[in-house]
């Protein structure tokens, strides 16, 4: 059996067997048909790329005065106060931009049981979006393990790691050491018990007890040198995974490039920095269509603070509300200053996908992870069973699919909505490169 069909079979146990999936299909082919069309348009709609690539081919990124210079008159103005800490107390922007508003977001965000994100509107997507890291870190773990000799260590920084949600995903990986930062401190300390739970079980397995070890950052990754922090500060990483967090890093550029030093410096020529984040692209081409500042639907909604139709390279704001699980300032990325910036710290691009187009090259080799990590909902549904859609147009998709196929059967799909949620977001993979010296000390790498 392969290593990736391991990882597959194993996760499949931790997740609770679907009843009665073995007649479904699984299928997200009219939504992302839909999704098809709509990437098209914005495929034509290339100006916000055009504006800023002007942009960036002006100030090289490491020339950071004129910026700073700006944000100081920025941090003068009157923090927006829309959050509040347990005792009450108004968290806003401060010296420090949003980092505190995003920390205090995060640190307020309850620990919910299985049984209570079950009920969430959006479980499905929320299942789907692991689906997709599970695959991913799959992939590159695969790929890191296939050029090292049998049993050679293998070590992971889970930057912005937030509870620990990755944590399972690792141990399936069967790595050797982990290291877990975030800024979030109350996020962190949940990541911390779910270990400790998690190497409790495995110490009660029948093999017992072979888990990997690790070691956690409580900081700012955008502002901290994380290598300064870890036990062991000469230490090679194999893999860097970022999910769903290297957005908020593009509130400035000295942020951007301290969390892309973070995540390249400890990488191994030949090791990976993978992510995913919303893609700015189809934010901005989204905002455009509805020629307004806010859009959305039942399970999401954008707020646009700045110019769309001429955002700036870094701080282009925007406050996204993805039914009650993130609610707090996030930063358009511009992929070409991200992949300008990578090349500075020794990172070549691979690759950047949006998820519909992942899932569709991974949806044969994931299948049975996709079913049992309920990652799509059924249609039509069992009986008893409400959808989670209930806007008029949720499944039209899928019963459209069924007339077209002739089929009297059962399929898997997302409602609508969480798919125009979805498809927003796209994953990226950059390589370690190796490198060579210059006389000042400085690697040298040819990218
Ligand atoms: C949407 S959550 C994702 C958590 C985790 N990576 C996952 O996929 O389940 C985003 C996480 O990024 C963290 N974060 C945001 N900005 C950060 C920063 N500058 N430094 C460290 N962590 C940050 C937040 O605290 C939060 O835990």
């Amino acid at each position: 059996m392969s290593s990736s069909a391991t990882l597959i079979s194993q996760d499949v146990e931790d997740y609770n067997e679907s009843e009665n999936t073995d007649d479904l299909e699984q299928t997200l082919v009219l939504a992302a048909q839909d999704a098809d069309a709509r990437s098209n348009e914005l495929q034509t709609d290339t100006s916000y790329r055009e504006e800023v690539e002007e942009e960036v081919a002006q100030p090289e990124p490491q020339s950071t005065s004129s910026y700073k210079a700006k944000r100081k008159h920025e941090d003068e103005e009157p923090a927006p106060k829309h959050l509040k800490t347990n005792e009450g107390q108004a968290v806003g922007r401060t010296s420090e931009g949003y980092a505190k508003v995003v920390a205090t977001h995060y640190n307020l965000l309850e620990e919910k049981g299985l049984d209570e994100r079950s009920k969430s509107r959006i479980v499905y997507m929320r299942n789907f979006h692991n689906w997709i890291k599970s695959m991913l870190i799959n992939e590159y773990l695969t790929k890191i393990k296939d050029g090292k000799k049998h049993n050679a260590p293998v070590r992971v920084l889970d930057m912005c790691c937030g509870k620990g949600g990755d944590l399972l995903k690792w141990r399936k990986g069967n790595i050797t050491h982990l290291i877990c930062s975030d800024i979030a401190s109350v996020s962190l300390d949940q990541c911390r018990s779910r270990y400790n739970d998690m190497k409790e079980r495995s110490s009660r397995e029948r093999n017992g007890g072979n888990i990997y070890s690790i070691e956690y950052i409580a900081g700012d990754c955008s502002r901290v040198r994380l290598r300064e922090k870890y036990t062991d500060p000469s230490m090679k990483l194999d893999l860097v995974s970022c999910q769903f967090a290297f957005h908020y890093s593009f509130e400035s550029l000295p942020q951007a490039e301290c969390m892309i030093r973070n995540a390249s410096e400890c990488l191994q020529p030949g090791g990976f920095f993978i992510g995913t984040i919303p893609d700015a692209n189809d934010l901005i081409a989204r905002a455009r269509r509805a020629d307004a500042n806010t859009f959305g639907n039942d399970v999401y909604q954008v707020h646009f603070d700045c110019d769309v139709n001429k955002p700036p390279l870094f701080g282009a704001k925007y406050n996204f509300h993805l039914d009650g699980v993130v609610d707090c300032p996030e930063f358009l990325v511009h992929f070409p200053t991200l992949i300008k910036l990578a090349r500075k710290y020794g990172l070549k691009f691979v690759k950047k996908e949006k998820f519909y187009d992942y899932y569709e090259q991974m949806k044969n080799e994931g299948r049975q992870l996709l079913i049992n990590m309920k990652s799509l909902e059924t249609y039509p549904p069992y009986d008893n069973t409400p959808l989670l859609g209930t806007d008029p147009g949720d499944y039209i998709h899928a019963e459209e699919f069924l007339k077209k196929e002739g089929k009297n059967g059962k399929i898997g799909t997302l409602s609508k909505s969480e798919w125009e949620a979805s498809s927003l977001y796209m994953l990226f993979v950059f390589e370690k490169v190796k490198n060579t010296w210059n006389t000042d000390g400085t690697p040298v790498y040819d990218i």
